[in-house]
């Protein structure tokens, strides 16, 4: 049972916490943190399945929901991250409802999908003792979609229709850019984009989600109705920390 996929689907608020500096040590320190989840980068972070697969093991003992994003919406990838054990993902730039069917058969087994077969030596089956991993995958897989374009935007409604995607999070950054407006995601057009797309998102059914700009800007986000929320990132967490604290003595 996939605790996220739960939530979101009976509309509880889960917030999470970017993680972009590859590391099994820090990603550990927040997993205990208190997040519902934990964002794992491997579009703009410097992330292997090596790197991703150190840090899987090392949130494993806390409650808290491992999330990764690929660099693409490539079924290959989605396998490798499958594979190694994650079971919730996010994929940026999601465009159609036919990319969308594409992106949920790469997460499932023929005869439901076209993810490839690893039985014995993939990790997320217990390396092959867990003898229902095959049959029951899918049940557990938790599919995020990112909205962060024009094209996005125009398919909302028809992305959510699609059986199996789970959420779609909005991306601020990239969806500034596509809207003209290049590292100003706090720009009104932006802001009122979102809001719409976000007020869609909630009337098809689905749960909706993004990458809030601060605290401020998620808990309007979260009483609009966006359920999937992060708050920050480790990088610009340990930015602010760092320099405050060198900024508080003289
Ligand atoms: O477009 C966005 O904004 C996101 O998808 C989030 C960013 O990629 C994240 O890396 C923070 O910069």
């Amino acid at each position: 049972m996939n605790p996220l996929k739960v939530a979101l689907g009976e509309g509880r608020t889960q917030i999470g916490l970017w993680q972009a500096l590859a590391n099994p040590y820090t990603a550990e320190i927040c997993a205990g943190a208190g997040y519902d989840w934990l964002l794992f980068d491997g579009e703009h972070a410097p992330n292997t399945p090596q790197t991703l697969l150190a840090q899987l093991q090392a949130v494993a003992p806390y409650p808290v929901e491992p999330i990764a994003r690929p660099p693409v919406g490539d079924p290959a990838i989605m396998k490798q991250y499958l594979d190694i054990g994650f079971r919730s993902l996010l994929i940026p730039m999601v465009e159609s409802a036919e990319q969308a069917r594409m992106l949920v058969s790469a997460t499932r087994f023929p005869p439901r999908g076209i993810r490839g077969v690893a039985s014995a030596t993939s990790r997320a089956s217990g390396f092959g003792s867990n003898p229902r991993y095959l049959v029951d995958a899918h049940e557990d897989i938790c599919l995020i979609v990112q909205i962060e374009s024009r094209a996005g935007l125009d398919a909302i409604e028809e992305i959510a229709e699609t059986d199996g995607v789970d959420a779609l999070f909005i991306g601020p950054g990239d969806l500034a850019a596509a809207l003209g407006h290049l590292g100003g995601a706090d720009h009104p057009d932006v802001q009122a984009a979102i809001s719409d797309a976000l007020a869609r998102i909630g009337r098809t059914g689905k749960a909706s989600g993004i990458f809030a700009l601060s605290v401020d800007d998620a808990k309007a986000r979260i009483a609009a109705g966006a359920s999937l929320v992060s708050i920050g990132t480790d990088i610009g967490i340990l930015m602010k920390g760092a320099r405050g604290l060198r900024a508080s003595i003289i």
